[in-house]
Order: C-alpha cells, then sequence, then structure tokens
C-alpha cells in the first residue's frame, strides 16, 4: 500500500513538474504533433509590447490530435486578455478606401489630372480626344475599356455642348466606374458556413505580396470583430511562416505552420482543423507559389483544396497579383485559374503605380472581381475594392 501511494505521488510530481518546464520554456509555440514530415506546430501569441488596453476577440480552447496521433490538449490563450498579453486593434475595413485614397497619388497626376487638363480645355479637337486615348492606354486600362469611355465622353461632352469642369469630372468620374464593374459581387466569403468556419486560400507568385496580404486580412477581419486563425502552408521558405507569425501574434490570432519542405497540405489541414475545433470565424491560408512546373504548381494547390474539403467548404479563393507586374502579371495568373477556381482577386501595391486602370485588365481578362486593394506597406494598408470610391479617388 506504502509502495503503491510513494508510486502515485512521484507521478504527480513529476506531471506538475512537465508542465511547468512546458510553460517556462516559452508559451508561444505548443507541437501539435511529431510527424517529421508536416510537422506541425501552433503559435501562440506572444504578449507584444504593452500599449493599448484593448483586446480583440480570440478563439475559444481547442484540443489537437496531429495528423493521426492521439489527441493532445492545446492551450490556447485566454478569451480574457492575461494581465501584460495586449493585442493591437486594427481600424474595421470599411471606409478604408476613402481613407487610403492619397495613396493613389501617382495614378491620379497621370491618369485624373491629365485627363481632366485635356477635358478643361475649351473647345476639344481630334489631337484631344487621341490624347485622352492614349492617357487611357498608359494607365493600362485596356483598349477595349478606352474605347468605351472615349467614346462615351464625346458623345456627352456633344450633347452638353457647354460643359462646366465639374460636369465633365463626374463624367469621367461616372465613365471609370463604369468599366471598372459597378455591380460585381465583391463579397469576401469569410462567414462561418453550416458551423463551420469560413476558409479562405490564399494563392498567388512568391513576391506578389501574398504573406504580407494574407496578415494584413487577418488584421481587417479582427478590427472587423471576427476571430481568426492562420495556416502558414508555404512551407518552401520558413521565413514566409516566421512573416504569417508575427503578423498573427500582433493581433492575437494563432498561426499554425510546418517544417520547411513539410506538406503543404498537411498544414492546410491542420489549421483548418484546429479552426473548426475553436469554433472560429476564418481560418486564413497561405499557400506556396514556388513551383518549378504547371502540373506540379495544379497539383499542389489542388491537393491543398481537397485536404481542406476534408474540414469545411473553402468560401473563398483570393488571387495576389502584384500591380506594377502589368501585363506579366495577368499572364502569371492564368496558371493559378487553371489549377483552382480562384474566386477574387487582390491586386497590390497600387501605391506603387501610374496604372491605376490594372484593375480594368485584371477583371476583363481574368473575369473574376478585384476584392481588395494593397495600397501600401503600413499593417493597414488594404482596402476593400469600391469602384465608385476608386474612380473619385483617381480623378483626383
Ligand atoms: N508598396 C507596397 N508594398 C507591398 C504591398 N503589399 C506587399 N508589399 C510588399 O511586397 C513585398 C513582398 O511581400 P510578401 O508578402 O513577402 O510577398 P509574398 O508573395 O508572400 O512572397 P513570399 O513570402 O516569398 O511567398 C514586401 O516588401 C511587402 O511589404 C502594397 O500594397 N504596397
Amino acid at each position: 500500500m506504502e509502495f503503491v501511494l510513494i508510486a502515485i505521488a512521484i507521478l504527480v510530481v513529476g506531471l506538475v513538474a512537465g508542465i511547468g518546464l512546458l510553460v517556462s520554456a516559452g508559451r508561444r509555440t505548443t507541437r501539435l504533433d511529431d510527424d517529421a514530415v508536416a510537422g506541425t506546430t501552433l503559435t501562440r501569441p506572444r504578449p507584444p509590447a504593452p500599449q493599448a488596453p484593448e483586446s480583440p476577440p480570440t478563439p475559444h480552447g481547442s484540443t489537437a490530435s496531429g495528423l493521426g496521433l492521439p489527441p493532445e490538449t492545446v492551450e490556447l490563450p485566454p478569451a480574457e486578455p492575461e494581465p501584460g498579453l495586449v493585442f493591437d486593434t486594427p481600424p474595421p475595413s470599411a471606409g478604408r478606401l476613402v481613407r487610403l485614397r492619397s495613396r493613389l497619388a501617382r495614378s491620379q497626376s497621370s491618369l485624373g489630372r491629365g485627363l481632366l487638363t485635356v477635358l478643361a480645355r475649351e473647345k476639344l479637337t481630334e489631337d484631344d480626344w487621341e490624347e485622352i486615348e492614349e492617357t487611357l492606354l498608359a494607365a493600362d486600362i485596356g483598349i477595349g475599356a478606352t474605347t468605351r469611355i472615349v467614346e462615351r465622353l464625346r458623345t456627352q461632352s456633344m450633347v452638353l455642348a457647354t460643359a462646366s469642369g465639374t460636369e465633365l469630372r463626374d463624367l469621367l468620374v461616372s465613365e471609370l466606374t463604369g468599366v471598372l464593374g459597378p455591380d460585381l459581387d465583391r463579397t469576401l466569403g469569410t462567414e462561418r458556413r453550416d458551423g463551420r468556419p469560413g476558409v479562405v486560400l490564399v494563392v498567388g507568385v512568391n513576391g506578389a505580396g501574398k504573406t504580407t496580404t494574407v496578415g494584413k486580412i487577418a488584421r481587417a477581419l479582427v478590427g472587423d470583430g471576427k476571430s481568426v486563425i492562420l495556416g502558414a502552408a508555404d512551407t518552401f521558405r520558413a521565413a514566409a511562416a516566421d512573416q504569417l507569425e508575427t503578423w498573427g501574434e500582433r493581433v492575437g490570432v494563432l498561426t499554425v505552420r510546418g517544417r520547411e519542405g513539410g506538406d503543404p497540405a498537411s498544414v492546410a489541414f491542420e489549421a483548418v482543423r484546429t479552426g473548426v475545433e475553436a469554433e472560429v470565424d476564418t481560418v486564413v491560408v497561405d499557400t506556396a507559389g514556388r513551383l518549378h512546373t504547371k502540373s506540379g504548381l495544379m497539383d499542389e494547390l489542388g491537393k491543398v483544396k481537397r485536404v481542406v474539403e476534408k474540414q469545411a467548404p473553402v468560401t473563398e479563393v483570393l488571387l495576389v497579383l502584384d500591380a506594377t507586374t502589368g501585363q506579366n502579371g495577368v499572364v502569371q495568373a492564368r496558371v493559378f485559374t487553371e489549377a483552382v477556381e480562384v474566386t477574387g482577386v487582390v491586386l497590390t501595391k497600387l501605391d506603387g503605380t501610374a496604372k491605376g486602370g490594372i484593375v480594368v485588365r485584371v477583371q476583363q481578362e481574368l473575369g473574376i472581381p478585384v476584392k481588395l486593394v494593397g495600397l501600401g506597406e503600413g499593417a493597414d494598408d488594404l482596402a476593400p475594392f469600391e469602384p465608385k470610391a476608386f474612380a473619385e479617388a483617381i480623378v483626383g
């Protein structure tokens, strides 16, 4: 009897010491499994430098089993912030395009001001109309949309005979809005569906701003009061997962990641499974774009989607495109649209180009709505795309 009691006491002391070691060794990362291939880990937000006291919602507790391994309890951050556990409070996404309109300065000066200067001339000659056409083409609006805008402006200016500067400006805004597809559905599929989280897959070539965009989306969702989990399924570059963890940590969002070179589908699966158990609103998964062959990329993205859908339907597939790459970017984009059914485009780096018209080209050539635009390197420089506000901003 005494022997049994001693054995139990040793077991209890051992357990307590083990848990203590785990906690003190750093509460930041909790292993989910020891699978050498997947090596999935889950990153807890660590307390950043103390600042604003308010905290965004955090996911509820969860358990994790690892792929094929027995379930293991994972401690997630508490719903109420611990002392010192404070996160950034990003602004909501609504109205961001208007707030960031000055970021379109380059497009504004080359397209907007260029057109307004010509339209302000007393009587428009054939040369003036040609100049308008060239300005629109130079802004990458594309031939079809340019022809439509020029024809309609010509007709309208004849009807109006002597139009004021303001009238012509409004006319230009309305023609530009018209070619930007004001009726396209740009709702982001981030909502929970049938008791499961919304799942957003983010695809695109490396360097387009994919990882940054995933981080910005997480912030925007948190700013809108949503709970989020991130999946770092770009296992080609460990730094991409580190980058994503840092984004997540700042807003109290968990990141599931794998070993460098590991199986991206396993990480995506684990992220979504964790999201289902934690009952979060949205899981956002970053994927790799650096594959040597088109068929390799298609196979991998197809697999990621299939595997994820064992847990929850994918509600949005976002293709990230760098606005400064022009036609080249559109050609690259086709590879992705053939690999997965893309439901929306994120056009990044619009702050770095005079070719704001690329939005029109991308939508027309790919037949997919631009849903978000990147307007800078700042954490909250991502805005929902609104045709009217965009046209207003580039006309100036
Ligand atoms: N000016 C500007 N820079 C941006 C924008 N979006 C992303 N970037 C920058 O683009 C660079 C590449 O971004 P990443 O997010 O690392 O690109 P990626 O596609 O994920 O590339 P990998 O991490 O290699 O997969 C970074 O320096 C970002 O800060 C934007 O809207 N405007």
